[in-house]
């Protein structure tokens, strides 16, 4: 657990961060949004002592930082910097390993654990001995997370990490990001501008402002009930994808069409896995749902719910977008 407590800091005459409070709890994503220079790298920072508060107490795991020896601090949280910050002169393997070489953890050790991370996120042993300019800008951003992850830090804190790649391969990376089972544990702290990254990552979001925090909650709570003009405003250009992304199929099960009739074939019993062909969860944002099953008026997909009775439902685009109306409708008048 990570906890912010009257955080100030001030550089010369610009008040970069001013009374900042927040609490990320364990295994919790908290993402810091807000406009360029409205002092989310600077709380970041302050929370592995990359930069010194002026006033507040901040506490890891109920122990002040600041009791705590920076070097020996940051060995504890992984930091993934922004633009990626791989060392160029550095092979990908050396870049990997400077934390457990830290930690004088042996060759064999290192290695095992470096191709484990490697398999994991996806990356080719074959990188180890290149240089990061010899990588894409997305395998080098998987470098960077892995270079983070290799002590398996409780704590992970990210500044603006998936900043350097185009929306597609952005969007992409989100998607495994939220999959990647060694980082549901993990308690994160992540910086970005980006309202979408913000709706497609956190458990909750902290919006600032010049400096201060306007408003801490769920991305439905920020969508629905905006704390002030500032807020809603924020918001206001993706408002409708934000909506898609929110929203959740089985949040709009009882919306959608009654199934015609209530199939019970073995091909998708729960006991086989659940998902079979076109069927998918019901846990999956509508967002997801129209974007990745290419979904149209004549294409119908069957969505499963837990079991119980109508716990399967078949419908169409159109039909999906009348429950989404309805849905949206409740939520503004809630
Ligand atoms: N080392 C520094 N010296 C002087 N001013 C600084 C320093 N670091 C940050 N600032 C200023 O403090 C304010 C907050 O900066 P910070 O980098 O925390 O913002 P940010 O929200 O992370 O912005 P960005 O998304 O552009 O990185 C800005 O006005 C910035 O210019």
């Amino acid at each position: 657990m990570i906890e912010l407590s009257g955080v100030s800091k001030r550089f010369g005459n610009t008040q970069a961060v001013k009374d900042v409070s927040f609490t990320v709890e364990s295994g919790e994503t908290m993402v810091l949004l807000g406009t360029s220079g409205c002092g989310k790298t600077t709380t970041l920072k302050m929370i592995n002592r990359l930069i010194e508060p002026d006033a507040g107490k901040i506490s890891i795991h109920g122990q002040s930082a600041s009791d705590e020896k920076p070097e020996m601090l940051r060995r504890k949280i992984g930091y993934v910097m922004q633009n990626i910050g791989l060392f160029p002169h550095y092979t990908i393997s050396e870049n990997i390993a400077i934390v457990p070489k830290l930690l004088k953890w042996t060759v064999e050790k290192t290695r095992e654990r470096t191709h484990e991370l490697l398999e994991k996120l996806r990356l080719s042993p074959d990188c180890l001995a290149l240089f990061p300019h010899e990588l894409s800008g997305g395998q080098q951003q998987r470098v960077g997370l892995a270079r983070a992850l290799v002590a398996d830090p409780a704590i992970l804190l990210m500044d603006e990490p998936f900043g350097a790649l185009d929306n597609v391969t952005r969007s992409e990376i989100h998607v495994e990001f939220k999959a990647l089972e060694e980082l549901k544990r993990k308690t994160i702290v992540m910086v970005t501008h980006d309202v979408q990254e913000a709706f497609d990552l956190a458990d909750r979001i902290c919006l600032m402002n010049k400096g201060e925090v306007v408003q801490i909650g769920t991305a439905k709570d920020l969508l629905y009930r905006p704390v002030n003009d500032f807020a809603r405003q924020f918001l206001d250009g993706a408002r409708l994808a934000l909506e898609f992304k929110c929203a959740r199929i089985k949040d709009l099960w009882e919306l959608l069409p009654q199934p015609a009739t209530i199939r019970n074939d073995a091909a998708f019993s729960k006991d086989s896995g659940g998902i079979k062909d076109r069927f998918q969860s019901a846990d999956l944002s509508v967002w997801l749902a129209i974007t990745y099953f290419n979904f149209t008026e004549n294409d119908y997909v069957s969505f499963i719910l837990d079991n119980g009775p109508g716990w399967i439902k078949t419908f169409n685009f159109q039909e999906l977008s009348q429950a989404f109306y309805r849905y949206q409708q409740q939520n503004i008048h809630e």
